[in-house]
């Protein structure tokens, strides 16, 4: 079992490039028994958070909230097999090799050994090196070898592709077979600059211009793949994760970024599906291509979770195989349909609202969905209710899953309970913290008045969760924010 002083906690850093090295910190609360090699450890986690040692040449490396989320990701995946496409000096590499078991592997290409040579050393001081097996040379021609031998077909936990994105597609077209069922490709990038939504005569730079197309291309061809079920983050430059599925149980959502302004004529099935399909499976892809835009819930949907994190709490939650979880703010049951459409069919989500009408609103199309049996809805304010379950020691530990998304001002109150509800290695999603952007905003800006009211409560819940012992976190800039935090002790 992890415990807090094996793994401190990672200080949650936006992208903070330009730190100095003399200011990698070590996290606040270490505690004071650690030992020379846990403060080693310490530093490594700390300089993932800052991105710090790649600064001079980090043009093409990962950015920092990125890093901090792939190393997350995988163990929650509990990847043991990876490959990375795209190596250059070892940034998401390093992300990757501190988050794998010390019998983990990554099969590391890229074409130029010298950059990853520059961050090698710092890879060896973390005493991770020996996870990684790096290839100098063009992937094509090795993914074609590996592909031509079935025994390493589907062998690949994760595989992150960070490389030539006029090749995106050809990998695709080979990664396919190498990905496990339920693994994930992820490709970097995505949102390549934000140039895909540009006008065509945009003054872009060059290489930006050029690879444009490319992405686009693979953007289109991965929304209707129906090999995959795909969520788009917009981390970083956009990272796309791929879960591979089996094709005919699970058609794919269509990708859309935030696009509540569609029609519902616009909920399009999946453009792939297979003849097979029976009526209930066309039911079940309308659902789901209506998860993707959040279109029913937009006359009402000023507190609606967003679209993309809707996707992404569906797909995270696949990913972690969460069975027993719970909700804290429904409202209308945007990220409540999310989940229940994620858990399987004896999956329970015990979902708290002080307010039952509005969640009437949404649950004719919860029940349509067929996923109404999974939900316990319980009206009234969650506090007294999670003091009675954290008073019943049978429910420590019994969530795989908490999302909270309700009042503001309680969430440190929250976090105090939900800590002895969550199991180790669970997770629990706290909504909006990064509260309309206004954590950043001078003392004296003109803020909404809730806008302003909340900010504090969410400032202070920030700060408590980077310096607590019993999670590891991570932020992502994904809808208002969401901050993951996974229990390790
Ligand atoms: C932002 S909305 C939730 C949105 C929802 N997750 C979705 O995806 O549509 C916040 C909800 O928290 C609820 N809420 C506020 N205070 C609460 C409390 N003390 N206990 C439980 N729910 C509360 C509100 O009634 C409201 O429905």
């Amino acid at each position: 079992m992890e415990g807090s002083l094996l793994q401190p906690n990672i200080i949650p850093t936006n992208n903070s490039r330009t730190r100095n090295p003399s200011e990698w910190p070590l996290p606040e609360k270490l505690n004071p028994q650690s030992t020379k090699k846990l403060a080693t450890k310490a530093s490594f986690k700390a300089m993932l958070s800052t991105n710090t040692f790649w600064k001079p040449a980090n043009l093409m490396t990962t950015s920092a909230d990125e890093g901090q989320f792939l190393n997350m990701l995988l163990k929650l995946i509990n990847a043991k097999n990876t490959m990375e496409i795209g190596v250059y000096t070892g940034y998401s590499l390093l992300s990757t090799a501190l988050a794998l078991p010390e019998d983990g592997k990554i099969l590391a290409l890229d074409i130029n050994r010298e950059n990853y040579e520059i961050g090698l050393p710092i890879i060896e001081k973390a005493g991770v090196a020996h996870k990684i097996d790096f290839r100098e040379g063009p992937a094509l021609p090795l993914l074609d070898e590996m592909v031509n031998d079935v025994k390493l077909h589907g062998s690949f936990d994760f595989i992150f592709v960070d490389a030539d994105k006029d090749n995106y597609l050809n990998y695709h077209k080979r990664l396919i077979d190498l990905i496990k069922i339920g693994g994930v490709i992820g490709y970097d990038n995505t949102l390549w600059n934000g140039s895909l939504v540009a006008p065509p005569d945009a003054p872009l730079r060059k290489y930006v211009r050029y690879y444009r197309d490319f992405v686009l291309e693979l953007n289109k061809a991965l929304a209707v793949d129906p090999r995959v079920e795909i969520c788009q983050l917009p981390v970083g430059d956009g990272i796309t994760l791929c879960r591979r599925i089996s094709s005919l149980l699970q058609p794919n959502i269509i990708p859309i970024i935030i696009s509540r302004t569609n029609i519902p004529s616009e909920w399009l099935l999946p453009e792939k599906l297979s003849p097979q399909s029976t009526k209930k499976l066309a039911t079940k892809a309308s659902f789901k291509a209506m998860l993707s835009t959040n279109t029913f819930w937009k006359p009402a949907n000023l507190m609606t979770t967003s679209a993309d994190e809707g996707q992404f709490l569906n797909m995270l939650l696949k990913l972690i195989n969460a069975k027993n979880t719970m909700e804290i703010g429904v409202y209308t049951g945007y990220s409540l349909l999310s989940t229940a459409l994620a858990l399987p069919e004896d999956g329970k989500i015990l979902a708290l609202d002080i307010n039952r009408e509005n969640y009437e609103i949404g649950l004719p199309i919860i029940e349509k969905a067929g996923v109404a049996h999974k939900i316990d809805f319980r009206e009234g304010p969650a506090l007294p209710l999670l003091d009675e379950m954290v008073n019943d020691v049978k429910l420590h530990g019994s969530f795989d899953f908490i999302f909270v998304d309700a009042d503001k001002d309680n969430y440190l109150n929250y976090h105090k309970r939900l800590i002895d509800l969550i199991k180790i290695g669970g997770v629990i999603g706290y909504d909006n913290t990064l509260w309309n952007g206004s954590l950043v905003a001078p003392p004296d800006a003109p803020l909404r008045k809730y806008v302003r009211y909340y900010r504090d409560f969410v400032l202070e819940l920030n700060k408590a969760l980077a310096v607590d012992p019993r999670v590891e976190i991570c932020q992502l800039p994904v809808g208002d924010g969401i901050t993951l935090c996974r229990r390790i002790s």
